[in-house]
């Protein structure tokens, strides 16, 4: 199931309109922290679908019976262009547990690519809610490795998967891949490049973060 945050109008739009935006975008500071926002959207809405216990507390009048959420999920990124988007979720379920990924594009002669993958360190998953977040769900070949590899840490009783901005093409690969996934993303872009680059999309996510990367 994939819930596109920007198609009913609200707040959410502006700050992806930011980041798309040629005249904006490089304030890096701001780049990163629309990114941050968006994941705290996310992880508002992701809250409202976690198992519930209810527990007892003591207020300095009296005791209440409230909900509150029965087991903490396992937040995760791919280095690096997640980082700030994994950082906004985190800020709001801020009692999980996390986990990272490091992968990218290897580029061959012709400019092909395919995914490398070569760190992951994750706490047990197994019977928590897992949440995955990369900002941007291109072909989908990245969020594929990462969950494939993530899922060796155990089974959870839900899968997340949060995108600033996804191609179609590359929410259709991952509800394939993963039919049982919520994807949580920005905005759906039609377009996709024969690079892999999504159209009109927002451009490099992690250079627009972090600075301009030497291709490997
Ligand atoms: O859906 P895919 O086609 O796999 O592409 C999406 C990947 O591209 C971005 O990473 P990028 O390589 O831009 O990140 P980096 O700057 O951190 O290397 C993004 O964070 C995804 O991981
Ligand atoms: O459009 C895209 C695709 C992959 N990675 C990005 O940063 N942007």
């Amino acid at each position: 199931m994939v819930t596109e945050l920007s198609k009913q109008f609200s707040l959410i739009n502006s700050w992806i309109n930011e980041l798309r935006n040629v005249d904006i975008q490089h304030d890096r500071m701001r780049f990163r922290r629309n990114m941050e926002r968006i994941g705290e959207i996310a992880a508002f809405e992701i809250s409202k679908g976690l198992e519930k216990k209810e527990v007892e507390i003591q207020t300095p009048l009296d005791k209440i019976t409230v909900q509150e959420i029965a087991v903490q999920p396992v937040i995760t990124t791919i280095l690096r262009a997640g980082v700030p988007l994994f950082e906004g979720i985190l800020s709001y379920l801020d009692r999980a547990d996390c986990g990272f990924v490091a992968a990218y594009r290897k580029h061959d002669a012709n400019d092909y690519f395919s995914i490398k993958q070569d760190y992951l360190t994750c706490p047990n998953i197994e019977g928590r809610p897992l949440i995955v977040a990369d900002p941007m769900l291109a072909t989908g070949a990245s969020l594929i490795e990462a969950i494939k590899d993530l899922l060796t840490n155990g089974t959870p009783t839900q899968l997340h998967i949060v995108a600033a901005i996804a191609s179609r093409q590359g929410v259709e690969t991952i509800e394939k891949a993963y039919p049982d996934a919520k994807i949580w993303v920005g905005a759906i872009d039609e377009g996709l490049t024969s690079k892999g680059y999504i159209t009109p999309g927002l451009g490099d996510a992690g250079d627009l973060s972090y600075g301009e990367k030497l291709q490997r």
